[in-house]
């Protein structure tokens, strides 16, 4: 009889099947990185057939029984992928874009207008559904329009990108740009890239734009490709105006390197300079029209160069150059600080950024970053700046807070957009939830050593059988806080056979350690030397390691939507056979039903067998509710019992830290080693007084008085 088996009888785990075994994401990039290709093909085929647009079995079922998601917008609905759109769009003849609203269809939209709809009625739209609008907009007076008609007057039905060969062909990007595009090889644009790219690039006035968009879904290159090529027209049409044009914020400093690294790909030989925030750096006024300079010392750096000029003192730094650079990508604090360095009251403005894009935007604009992230979105100044808001979640406190933003730093500059535009939003897939190309096993662990036992059975292929899990090296595990990520590191580190690397193959990552050991550790794990990264939320947004082949939730995310992410690390760009596993204790049992709902809708969007599901409908009904506070005290705190600060053995009264300690050590062992070094300690304190009061027996030591 398995015994863990026996802990996990809460959830149905599938054999592992030979398909994901020879699958592995660590294999290489899938034939098609969208997600969402299968019920695109069914819907195209649908059209093609003269019938009504349907959904795909999959996500009509989903229509049907999909349980409430509780967390986010009021809107419970799958959307339809913005693929479906497309065909919409493609297919005009047999699909008209209003037919495409079919009349019992109220899910959320594709490409949706968030303005007012007086405002989105004056406004002239360059969409295919425009001449109706306009036609609508005569009925102006008429009674006020309900739900249904008010959603379907805010949907749009942008041309899609078909494939990369257009950016040049029919958007008329810069040649140089489209040639770096076409040398990362990629050949099929995700959902994310062939809806935005069109909105962001095509002949009518850029949008503001929200973008919801799946995990590993391609959203770097979504923004970064019409950012670049904004510049490279600016600097055709002024020549003269240098300084930063636009800026990139995220969250990490580790996300904030990549989306560098990503950028240098694509602005190489256009003329375009991307500079990584880093500190020590100021953004300062060089009299020159007002315009923002960096102080840096290698804007053409490559990557780990970079990250050697970030190891200098800030002193050396402070002795470089001036040079200007075109895109910034920073963290918010990172930038606060420097626009505030002259401890003036007001903060430096950013005269002459045109385009803000937030990555993780949900995140910049959680109460943990926001007053930072709005000081420099109301720091950019010019009329004519367009902010892009990124991620794979999105509450819709985020999108109320993005209009009213919009409205008020146009309210505080007194001046207005030199051209009407619009604030769209866009979502690929069903908004809020995981992606569906990856397996979820929820595991009940019952306690802290059952999670240990657990994740051992993990790290040792022979004993993998017995769990049912098989989950192949590279991956990551996430723990709640950084004590817990260092105790679980220490208590694993000698787990790794001498034979395989040993202790060298597993490495802990958080923000306490430096910014040089971090970089060191994000290389050798990229680079294979490490294969297990222990690590906190501080990896779980927006880190692009294309191929581990899984994610570990070693203690449960705060929320669902930390759920999202973390488990996003792995099926990037389409890749199937990775797996995500989370532990849950008794003390979880309280906060585990938003993550059974996000994998349960997960497994329905991927199709298949009922009785393939790992989550059963008896555990979701099973699972408490959690309050509203309750939740909002979990997003904050985590669960409170792991916060809990060290203890002494003797503080403890056994149900807090103590019980949620890493460590397979026994009560009774620990006692022993406290005993023995109580007793050091003891014995070296006599030893001390004994110094102190003269009386010491070791005679042979002490020089005695000098003459
Ligand atoms: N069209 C494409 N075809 C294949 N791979 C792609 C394509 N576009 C991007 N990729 C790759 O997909 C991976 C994920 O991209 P990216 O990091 O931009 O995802 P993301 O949507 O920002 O994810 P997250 O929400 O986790 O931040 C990257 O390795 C990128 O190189």
């Amino acid at each position: 009889m398995d015994a863990f088996r026996l802990l996990t009888r809460s959830t149905k785990l599938k054999p592992v099947s030979s398909a994901s075994d020879s699958r592995l994401p660590s294999t290489g990039k899938a034939a098609n990185p969208q997600l969402f290709r299968t019920a695109e093909t069914d819907k195209l085929e649908s059209t093609k057939n003269g019938k009504k647009r349907k959904r795909s079995a999959a996500v009509q079922q989903d229509e049907e029984d999909v349980p409430d998601l509780d967390f986010f917008s009021s809107n419970k609905r799958p959307a339809a992928s913005v693929t479906e759109t497309a065909v919409a769009t493609e297919d005009d003849e047999k699909v008209s874009a209003q037919d495409a609203v079919s009349d019992d269809d109220d899910s959320m939209d594709e490409v949706t207008d968030m303005r007012d709809l007086e405002e989105i009625q004056v406004q002239p739209t360059s969409t295919t559904d425009s001449k109706k609008k306009k036609k609508k907009s005569k009925k102006e007076e008429a009674p006020t329009l309900s739900k249904k008609e008010q959603k379907r007057a805010r949907r749009l039905f942008p041309e899609p990108l078909l494939n990369f060969k257009e950016l040049r062909s029919k958007y008329k990007i810069s040649s140089r740009l489209a040639e770096n595009v076409a040398e990362q090889g990629f050949t099929v644009p995700t959902e994310v890239q062939l809806g935005t790219l069109p909105l962001l690039l095509g002949e009518s006035s850029e949008p503001d734009l929200l973008v919801v968009a799946p995990t590993g879904s391609g959203k770097t290159l979504s923004f970064l490709i019409p950012v670049i090529n904004k510049i490279v027209r600016h600097h055709h049409s002024n020549p003269d105006e240098h300084g930063i044009l636009s800026l990139v914020v995220a969250p990490t400093r580790e996300l904030a390197s990549q989306i560098v690294n990503e950028g240098r790909k694509l602005v190489a030989g256009t003329g375009v300079k991307i500079t990584l925030m880093r500190k020590g750096m100021r953004v300062g006024d060089d009299g020159d029209a007002g315009a923002n300079v960096l102080e840096e010392n290698n804007e053409e750096s490559s990557g780990s160069e970079d990250e050697e000029a970030e190891n200098k003192p800030a002193k050396e730094r402070a002795n470089i150059p001036v040079t200007k650079s075109d895109i910034l990508v920073t963290t918010p604090l990172m930038l606060v600080n420097a626009l505030s360095a002259n401890w003036t009251a007001t903060m430096a403005t950013l005269p002459l950024v045109r385009s803000l894009v937030m990555d993780e935007a949900d995140v910049l604009l959680d109460p943990l970053f926001r007053e930072q992230t709005l000081d420099i979105w109301k720091s950019c100044s010019h009329p004519d700046l367009r902010v892009g808001l990124w991620s794979a979640t999105m509450g819709s406190n985020i999108e109320d807070l993005t209009k009213s933003t919009i409205r008020e730093r146009l309210e505080d500059l007194g001046q207005k957009p030199s051209e009407p535009h619009a604030l769209l939003r866009l979502v690929v897939g069903l908004k809020d939830s995981a992606i569906p190309n990856i397996d979820h096993k929820l595991v009940y662990a019952a306690t802290e050593q059952g999670k240990l036992m657990g994740l051992r059975q993990l790290l040792r292929p022979a004993a993998a059988s017995a769990s049912d899990i098989r989950l192949r090296p590279p991956f990551l595990i996430f723990t709640q806080t950084i004590p817990r990520a260092v105790a679980l590191h220490s208590e694993l580190k000698y787990d790794i056979p001498a034979e395989a690397g040993g202790s060298s193959r597993i490495a802990v990552l958080h923000s306490d350690l430096s910014d040089g050991q971090r970089s060191d550790i994000m290389r050798d794990f990229r680079k294979g030397e490490i294969w297990i990264l222990v690590t906190t939320d501080l990896l779980a947004r927006g880190v692009d390691f294309r191929g581990i082949n899984g994610v570990v939730n070693y203690d449960i995310p705060n929320s669902a939507a930390v759920y999202v992410h973390r488990v996003g690390r792995t099926g990037r760009a389409g890749r199937e056979g990775g797996i995500a596993v989370t532990y849950y204790t008794k003390e979880d049992i309280p906060y585990v039903k938003s993550i059974a709902n996000i994998i349960d809708v997960s497994e329905k969007l991927r199709g298949g067998e009922e009785g393939d599901k790992s989550i059963q409908k008896w555990l979701l009904d099973a699972l408490p509710n959690l309050s509203k506070n309750s939740k909002k005290d979990m997003k904050r705190h985590g669960v409170k019992a792991r916060q809990a600060p060290r203890l002494t053995d003797k503080e403890d009264d056994g149900k807090g830290a103590r019980g949620m300690r890493i460590s397979t050590k026994s009560g009774f062992e620990r006692r022993m080693e406290n005993n023995k070094r109580g007793a050091i300690e003891a014995s070296r304190n006599r030893k001390a007084a004994a110094a102190a009061s003269g009386n010491v027996s070791d005679a042979g030591s002490w020089g005695g008085l000098d003459d």
